[in-house]
């Protein structure tokens, strides 16, 4: 199955359960990471925003002091697929620093 088909909904329920802070919203997968700062939470974007340039994928990001809130779909999907799931597990890694 390509990594850009929409996911069943019984698989974004086994992500959600498996990592934690992860939520579904609709076509989307949503998390809020906490930052001890503004600048970290920056640092977090900027990390984010590479790996996403690197594969064509991207994310709706919302900065704020202390917090980033990040989205994923595909929207030439429509929904959320095996790349949205791979990204967000990406950024649980990429949330460490
Ligand atoms: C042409 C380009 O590859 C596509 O528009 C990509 C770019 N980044 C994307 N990002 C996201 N989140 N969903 C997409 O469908 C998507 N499509």
């Amino acid at each position: 199955m390509s990594k850009r088909e929409q996911l069943s909904g019984d698989a974004i329920a086994s992500f959600v359960g498996t990592h934690p802070g992860w939520e579904r919203a609709g076509d989307a997968l949503e998390r809020v990471y906490p930052f001890p700062d503004y600048s970290a939470a920056v640092g977090f974007v900027m990390r984010v925003a590479l790996a996403a340039e690197r594969r064509d994928h991207h994310p709706d990001l919302l900065l704020s002091w202390g917090k980033v809130k990040v989205s994923w779909s595909t929207h030439d999907a429509g929904g959320i697929t095996g790349l949205d799931t791979e990204m967000a597990a990406l950024c649980d890694r990429l949330s460490a620093g």
